[in-house]
């Protein structure tokens, strides 16, 4: 196949030649296939030795054949950043061509023996018209990276606004106010009897001493410094993160597990020491309070921080110049504090492993005020301590998930770990130990079910991606259909993420409504959690649709194709 320069003509030539091919597979083929050049360039060199080639390279090659790209022969012989890109985008262009989806067991068709039969005929037809595909996915793939990479010659672009999320800086104003409120107003309104959204809650009088107190903040300060101790012990793998723009990778410890079973394990041996623990659930709003403020404090510590890194360490979203926004979403990408990643660190233990201790400490304060263990309290609460020591102990996971790469650390992330997930994932717990609601037996084995069908999902799936992304030749993953991109890395299109885009959030979807089942159908907040994880995770996957768009461009559609659903099969 004949290297050809790219130059501004090349679209158009190649357009040429599409038409003429395209124009060439319209016109009867049976009554003039000798007139294909395909055919043609072939039965004129019988004698070549016979090289394998793909079928969309053979009509790439003719296509240059009817389209000469002209060339630019005063091109500097250097490698220029733009000659660089160039580079980049025959390389790009072969890719794509060769296999849009590939079968990872490499059963590529190779087609290169002379035309003798009419189905020979036909099936090159087909070919070309497979290859007549491929050149227009190509052309779009390279449409993408001529947008990233414009020529030096191109006129500058007016410079865009700032990509924001979330409604831009008045969503972001918006949600400063409206999360806390959230907080607030889910947790009053699950009282004893009811848990209701037309419960007004009221407020004490003496609303400082109800909703503050110094023990609250002691408590609080002395959760975060032992978990900060048992993240940076020297125990438990260092994982090397994604590579950073700024190249290099970071480094992290993995030993959320560990700090897990170490904190119920303390739990256990405090109750055995008739230590006060359940001073933890009567102190709820308290320490939310403490909670709060402190996420609102770090958040400004954060922003304020953040001025004083280098450009290179700020997330790509959250630094739009608007105080806000950026205040919302969080500047800088990967704040640490000696040996501590603050962003790690605050979604994986403080806000998760608190929210699992809260829900045991109600187990024991349901004992103590009844004698008897709830059964569905004590199933809620083997879900969620199930839910996240899975999570800590595939920690190294969260080290691809945007809110890592991606996000800068802010006052979302940071009340959403701190506050959010603690106090407002513990709802049907605290509800089921308010309310004293029990169900039987036979109420609670499909439930069993559902949250394990869900969990087995999640997993699965989840296990899936990774393991592809570790090792994309695994055995497992051979006879999978993929989809190759630009970039070197494939997408995964058959197994779980052949089914939807997003199998792993429905399998969280269906624990989150399993979990909310344990509290009956009489309380419509002890759904919040389900309904606002609906919300949440159909947002994200749209956050994460554009952001793979974006990286992938033309294969990310191709994979879009492919599968069709986004993460319910058949309904979204
Ligand atoms: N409990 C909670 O509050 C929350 C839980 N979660 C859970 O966290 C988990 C992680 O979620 P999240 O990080 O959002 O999303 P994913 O785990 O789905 O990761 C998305 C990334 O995976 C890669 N990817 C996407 N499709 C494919 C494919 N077909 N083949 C190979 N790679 C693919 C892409 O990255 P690349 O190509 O760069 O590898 C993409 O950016 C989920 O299970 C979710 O349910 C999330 C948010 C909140
Ligand atoms: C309050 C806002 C509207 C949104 C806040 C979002 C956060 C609560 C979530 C963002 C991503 C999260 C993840 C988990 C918890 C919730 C937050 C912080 C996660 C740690 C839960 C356990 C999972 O197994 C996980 C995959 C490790 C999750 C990663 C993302």
């Amino acid at each position: 196949m004949p290297r050809r320069e790219k130059s501004p003509n090349k679209s158009r030539g190649r357009e040429r030649a599409r038409s003429k091919s395209a124009s060439r597979t319209k016109s009867s083929p049976t009554k003039s296939p000798s007139r294909r050049p395909v055919t043609r360039s072939r039965s004129r060199t019988p004698s070549r030795p016979a090289k394998t080639s793909s079928a969309a390279e053979v009509v790439i090659q003719e296509v240059n054949q009817v389209a000469p790209t002209p060339r630019t022969p005063s091109r500097p012989k250097s490698r220029s950043p733009s000659r660089a890109a160039q580079k980049e985008t025959v390389v790009t262009k072969r890719t794509v061509v060769t296999s849009v989806v590939s079968s990872s067991s490499g059963q590529e068709q190779a087609a290169h023996t002379p035309v003798r039969s009419s189905s020979r005929i036909a099936s090159l037809i087909e070919k070309e018209k497979e290859a007549s595909y491929l050149i227009k996915e190509q052309m779009k793939s390279e449409m993408i990276t001529n947008m990233k990479t414009p020529p030096p010659s191109a006129p500058k672009k007016k410079e865009k606004g700032p990509h924001y999320e979330f409604m831009g800086p008045i969503g972001a104003f918006l949600l400063i106010f409206l999360l806390p409120a959230t907080v607030y107003y889910v947790n009053m309104a699950c009282r004893k009897t009811k848990c209701s959204i037309l419960i007004v809650p009221s407020l004490p009088r003496n609303f400082v001493a109800a909703f503050f107190d110094t023990e609250a903040c002691l408590i609080f300060f002395g959760w975060m410094a032992f978990q900060a101790l048992l993240a940076v012990l020297p125990v438990g793998r260092l994982v090397d993160g994604q590579p950073l723009k700024s190249g290099g990778k970071l480094k992290y410890r993995c030993n959320g597990f560990l700090a897990l079973v170490v904190s119920l394990a303390g739990l256990g041996v405090a109750v055995y020491l008739k230590l006060p623990v359940t001073k933890v659930v009567d102190k709820f709003f308290k320490l939310m309070t403490v909670a709060t403020i402190f996420s609102f404090a770090f958040s400004i510590c954060l922003y304020v921080s953040s001025h004083f890194v280098s450009s290179k360490k700020l997330a790509p979203g959250g630094n739009s110049g608007n105080f806000i926004y950026d205040f919302f979403i969080g500047r800088e990408l990967n704040p640490r504090v000696g040996p501590l990643d603050l962003k790690f660190f605050c979604e994986l233990r403080p806000g998760l492993i608190g929210w699992v201790m809260m829900d045991w400490i109600m187990v024991l304060k349901a004992y103590q005020e009844t004698g008897t263990f709830p059964p569905n309290l004590v199933l809620v609460t083997v879900f969620q301590t199930l839910y996240v020591a899975d999570a800590l102990w595939f920690e190294d996971a969260i080290l691809t998930t945007m809110d890592i790469i991606h996000d800068g650390f802010g006052f979302m992330l940071c009340f959403g770990d701190l506050v959010w997930v603690p106090f407002l994932y513990s709802l049907q717990p605290r509800f089921l130990l308010e309310s004293g609601f029990t169900l039987p037996w036979y109420c609670l084995a499909p439930i069993v079910v559902i949250n394990l069908i869900g969990y087995m999902i999640f997993r699965l799936s989840n296990s899936q991606k990774n393991l592809f992304r570790k090792d994309p030749k695994h055995p497992v993953f051979s006879g999978m259909e993929t989809v190759p991109t630009q970039t070197g890395r494939k997408l995964l299109a058959s197994g779980w993420w052949g089914i939807c885009h997003k199998p792993n959030y429905l399998g969280d979807l269906i624990m989150a409504l399993a979990w909310s089942l344990t509290t009956g159908f009489g309380h419509i907040f002890t759904y919040f959690y389900p309904l606002y994880f609906l919300v949440l995770l159909i947002h994200r996957e749209r956050r994460d649709n554009e952001q793979c768009a974006a990286k992938y461009g033309a294969s990310w559609e191709r994979y879009c194709q492919r599968v069709k659903y986004r993460i319910f099969p058949y309904i979204y």
